[in-house]
Formats: C-alpha cells, structure tokens, sequence
C-alpha cells in the first residue's frame, strides 16, 4: 500500500462520538505524526483504522479501494500493523520466541538489524528486558510481519527520553524504507524531529495539520493547536 487515506473519518465508543471529521494521507515513505492531549481520540483513530473499531461514517482507503469493509485481519493482510499502547511482549518467552511467534525468515532478520542490541539478549525472557529493550521487541515483531501501513501508538510510554531518542531514528529508518509510518507519540518535540507532516487532534477534532518543520521552530503554534485556538 502507497497511501492510506481518511476522509471526514467519525469514531465513537458505545454510541459516543469521539473523533470527528479527520481527513489525513499517510503516505508511504514518511513519518506522520499525530499529536495532541490526553482524550483527544489519538488511540480510537488508529483502532478505527485498524480494524478495532468500526468508524461511523466517512472513508478509509488503502490506494484508492476501500478498507473500512474489511475486518482487522484482512487489514492486516493487506499490511496494516498496529503497535498497540502498553508493551505486549509475551512476558514468558524469550526474545527468540516472540520474534518467532510471529514469523521466521528475512523479514524477522532484517527487523534484527533495527535493533542489534537484541541479538545479545535471544535467549532471556522478554519480561526480564528493560522498557526500553521491550519496546524494540515489540517494534521487531511488527517489522517482522513486512507491514506497509504501521501504526505506533505511544510506543514512549513511561520510557525515559533517552531511550525514547534511541527508538523514534528506528520509526524514520522504517519509513525511509519506504514504510508509511503514522505515529502518536506524546513527546512532541522529539516526534516532529523524526516526522514530515504533522496532525494536532484536540476534542477528536484536527486543529492543525501541515509540514512538521514550523512547529519544531515554533512552541506556540504546536500549544494553540493543542488547546484548539
Ligand atoms: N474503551 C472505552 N470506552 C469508552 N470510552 C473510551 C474508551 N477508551 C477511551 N474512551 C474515551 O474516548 C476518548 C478518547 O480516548 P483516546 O484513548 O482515544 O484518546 P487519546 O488521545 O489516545 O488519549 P491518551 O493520550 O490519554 O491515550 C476519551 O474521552 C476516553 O475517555
């Protein structure tokens, strides 16, 4: 898949709206980002196009067709990864074994050659690793299912910004590699570093969307966007 596209995209959980009217093109190759505050809908508008949820009214598609039709597997099939919130290595396994639960072949080395720490750490069980190394896991085991849509939701969670700079040059390594990344990060600044085009979603609305460059130069844009002025 080139391009992923919402238009006047509606999401609600248990009959309440949440987001609506976004309109947004993660396009193959960048670094999307989608900012905003806590509640925002951030995380219902990646489920939504996951496959998680349905959206209530508007369009997805994937190149064109429709995929709001299909459930979450046949959107995967189609490439779409999700990183979900909260880390979910298999706790009990090694390293090993998480990236093999997954998939063998070239498509698990090459997600190894993103993070060459781990090779070192196979064989401990990934609930031994640090949050960081957990994080890596995770990202490694997405990589290994050759996604061309990937969603990453907070991957930083409770992660020190150090590590967070460790992980956020990975996600542009992957879209340079011509995945289509679109990212919902909480550490802003160090995601308009890494990003292209930038997306503020405040009260399930977008307050601002364009190039990620005048809102790395300028705080006050990025905090009007986030306070929806
Ligand atoms: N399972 C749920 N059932 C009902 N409402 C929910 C559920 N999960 C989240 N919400 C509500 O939906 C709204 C948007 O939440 P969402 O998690 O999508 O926001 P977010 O921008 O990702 O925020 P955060 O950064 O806190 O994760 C919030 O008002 C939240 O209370």
């Amino acid at each position: 898949m080139k391009e992923l596209r919402l238009d006047a995209v509606s999401v609600g959980r248990g009959g309440a709206p949440i987001v609506r009217d976004v309109g947004l093109t993660v396009p193959a190759g960048e670094v999307t980002v989608l900012l905003g505050p806590n509640g925002a809908g951030k995380t219902t508008l990646l489920e939504a196009v996951a496959g998680v949820l349905p959206i209530t009214s508007g369009r997805l598609t994937g190149d064109g067709d429709d995929i709001a039709g299909l459930d979450r597997v046949r959107r995967a099939r189609r490439g779409i990864a999700l990183v979900e919130q909260g880390r979910t290595v298999f706790a009990q396994l090694t390293v090993a074994e998480n990236l093999r639960a997954v998939r063998r072949g070239p498509a698990a080395d090459r997600a190894l050659e993103l993070f060459p720490e781990l090779r070192k750490r196979m064989d401990v069980r990934a609930g031994l690793l640090s949050g960081g190394e957990q994080q890596m896991v995770v990202l490694a085991r997405a990589l290994a299912m050759s996604p061309s849509v990937l969603l990453i939701d907070e991957m930083s969670l409770g992660l020190a910004p150090v590590i967070v700079k460790r992980l956020l040059p990975a996600v542009r390594a992957l879209a340079d590699g011509g995945v289509a990344v679109l990212l919902v990060e909480q550490f802003a600044t160090l995601a308009l570093e890494i990003a292209d085009t930038a997306h503020v979603l405040a009260g399930g609305r977008l307050t601002h969307s364009g190039p990620a460059a005048p809102l790395r130069k300028n705080p006050e844009l990025l905090q009007a966007a986030y306070l929806g002025t």
